[in-house]
């Protein structure tokens, strides 16, 4: 098992046991932030998605490109479905089994990440 790389560990928050899952409340006050995303529920996990339109398969790969390194940058990774024309991005935070601030955060990057 190769070394987990210490200060990535810290700069991603939202990676600890422990760390706050959203309430009910900021649910609803971070959702209004990322209106083009969508709360959704997989296996009991509560998660936020998205699915970016492309006119090929070409560009949705870039935009997967784009979000990965975002990713890595912070130490923070969605799931990617890339298909011919769509990306889907969703985000959620694997260790508290739920959605920390930071995946709203990461969302609202993302959509920044899309080139008009
Ligand atoms: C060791 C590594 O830093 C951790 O497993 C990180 C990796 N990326 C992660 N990404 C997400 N979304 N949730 C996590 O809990 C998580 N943990």
């Amino acid at each position: 098992m190769d070394e987990i790389n210490p200060d990535l560990q810290q700069k991603c928050e939202a990676c600890r046991a422990g760390a706050p899952q959203v309430s009910d409340a900021e649910l609803a006050e971070l959702m209004r932030a990322i209106p083009d995303w969508t709360p959704i529920v997989v296996d009991g996990v509560l998660q936020l998605q998205r699915v970016y339109a492309f006119r090929n398969f070409a560009e949705a790969w870039a935009m997967s490109n784009r979000v990965a390194t975002l990713a890595e940058e912070v130490g923070h990774h969605p799931a990617l479905l890339l298909e011919w024309g769509r990306l889907t991005v969703t985000w959620w935070s694997h260790k508290i089994r739920g959605l920390h601030r930071m995946d709203f955060e990461l969302a609202a990057k993302t959509d920044r990440l899309l080139i008009e």
